[in-house]
């Protein structure tokens, strides 16, 4: 049956409050300590002030000679009269007409305050002669001009790239507290549904929102627990619900929640826990079903694979995201000029699929990806962007205006 007919599916929320009420349901996961070395992608449960200053001591930018610049005003050479290389710093004080051959990264003698890279030197035993003026300051690195102690660094809610592992290895911090993984149980519903690499009996199809959902999982800190394909059997759902409810934090389950014979997922839900919120006003994924089990949160994408993967993105990650403590913030979306028609009905808030680029003037502009229908992956691989069609629009033709969203989860 045709998806369109909205005027008979009672009411459906609009995809703000239904993203709304989802992120206010979640409530984050605990705390645990771990080792730096272990923290890519995970999500800070603590601010992080810096320990120390950064760099720890004035130090050299260059290779070259420290001295104090005021020297050079009388004359250009200076006698060398000690070292000072990283780690190995120069203990005594620099008087007037000295030098100090230092190395990037070393401390800057008492009495220094400038350094001069060696290429403007020229060297002869223990005499160096400076062939360009020096300036006070002039390449030394100075103490906390990086971060100062104490300084706030990262904060709760931040998730971690490797460039911030390195900044907490350099403030000398070993372990964090960071946000428990997520358990998230995924399972699919549907007696037609074959395991990829398997062989196709007539009526048959090959699975694929499971995997879709895995890799999209991939990209979060949490453990995957995959339950598989479930048959179209209520007690069979039944103990598998009541399993993944067991295991799970969060459980994600495909198809089953529209309203056929065999879509029993609501009822489940109903049964055994509470639904939050049903139908969205969207296109694709307007059966979107989410709410509560005794110990989990739990999921029901629609079956149709666009809608099962758009509202994943769309939902479901910012949810599970929230879930892991990560502060979340709205995608970016861009103003583009549609290249082709993209047709719409007036009802519902439409993710139709595109491929963005730039002109040369460096303006976005969007193509369609041709057919939009729910089951047509194949023009959702190939998309870059969402082309975004609000509620009450009725399409846009080419050369007009349109929003888009880059794609940050599918591709
Ligand atoms: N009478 C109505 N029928 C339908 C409505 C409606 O409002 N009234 N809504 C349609 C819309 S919109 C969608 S979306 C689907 C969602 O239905 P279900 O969530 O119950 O999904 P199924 O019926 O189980 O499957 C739909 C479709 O997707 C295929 N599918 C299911 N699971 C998978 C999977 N894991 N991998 C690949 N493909 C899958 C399935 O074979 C069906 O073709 O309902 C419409 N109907
Ligand atoms: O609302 Mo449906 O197939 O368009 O997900």
């Amino acid at each position: 049956m045709s998806c369109d007919c909205d005027s008979q599916q009672g009411y459906m929320l609009p995809f703000d409050d239904a993203l709304k009420r989802l992120l206010c349901s979640a409530k984050k996961v605990s705390h645990e300590t771990i080792l730096i070395n272990q923290a890519f992608g995970r999500v800070l449960a603590q601010d992080i002030t810096s320990p120390v200053n950064v760099p720890p001591h004035n130090n050299s930018a260059m290779d070259g000679y420290a001295l104090k610049s005021e020297d050079l005003t009388n004359s250009d050479t200076l006698e060398q009269v000690g070292y000072s290389f990283a780690g190995q710093p120069f203990n005594g004080e620099l008087s007037s007409g000295q030098c100090i051959r230092i190395m990037t990264g070393a401390v800057i003698p008492k009495g220094a305050n400038c350094v001069i890279m060696q290429e403007n030197t020229q060297a002869t035993e223990k005499q160096i002669t400076f062939i360009k003026p020096a300036a006070s300051g002039a390449n030394i690195r100075n103490i906390g001009e990086d971060i100062k102690c104490d300084a706030l660094v990262l904060q709760t809610g931040h998730k971690l790239v490797a460039a911030d592992i390195g900044l907490l290895a350099s403030l000398g911090i070993d372990k964090i507290s960071v946000y428990k993984k997520v358990k998230v149980a995924v399972l699919s519903t549907g007696d037609e549904l074959v395991e990829p690499g398997g062989s196709l009996k007539p009526g048959q199809i090959f699975e694929s929102n499971r995997h879709t959902v895995t890799a999209m999982l991939r990209q979060l800190p949490v453990d995957i627990i995959d339950l598989g394909i479930v048959s179209d059997d209520l007690q069979i759902l039944k103990d598998t619900f009541k399993h993944a409810n067991e295991i799970a934090d969060v459980v994600v389950s495909s198809g089953g929640v529209s309203v056929g014979e065999a879509d029993y997922v609501k009822e489940i839900l109903t049964q055994m826990g509470e639904i939050n919120f049903w139908k969205i006003a969207i296109k694709p994924g307007k059966p979107f079903a989410c709410g509560k089990l005794p110990n989990s949160y739990f999921i029901g994408l629609p079956g149709n694979p666009v809608s099962a993967t758009v509202t994943f993105d769309q939902l479901a990650i910012p949810f599970i995201k929230t879930l892991s403590g990560e502060q979340i913030t709205p995608r970016i979306q861009l103003n583009a000029v549609a290249l082709d028609d993209f047709k719409k009905r007036p009802g519902r808030l439409e993710f139709q699929r595109g491929i963005a680029s730039q002109n040369n003037k460096g303006e976005w502009q969007v193509n369609s990806t041709g057919k939009q229908g729910s089951g047509i992956l194949s023009s959702l691989s190939r998309a870059n962007c969402y082309v975004i069609l609000p509620q009450a629009s009725t399409g846009v033709l080419a050369d007009e205006k349109v929003i888009i969203e880059l794609f940050n989860q599918i591709a």
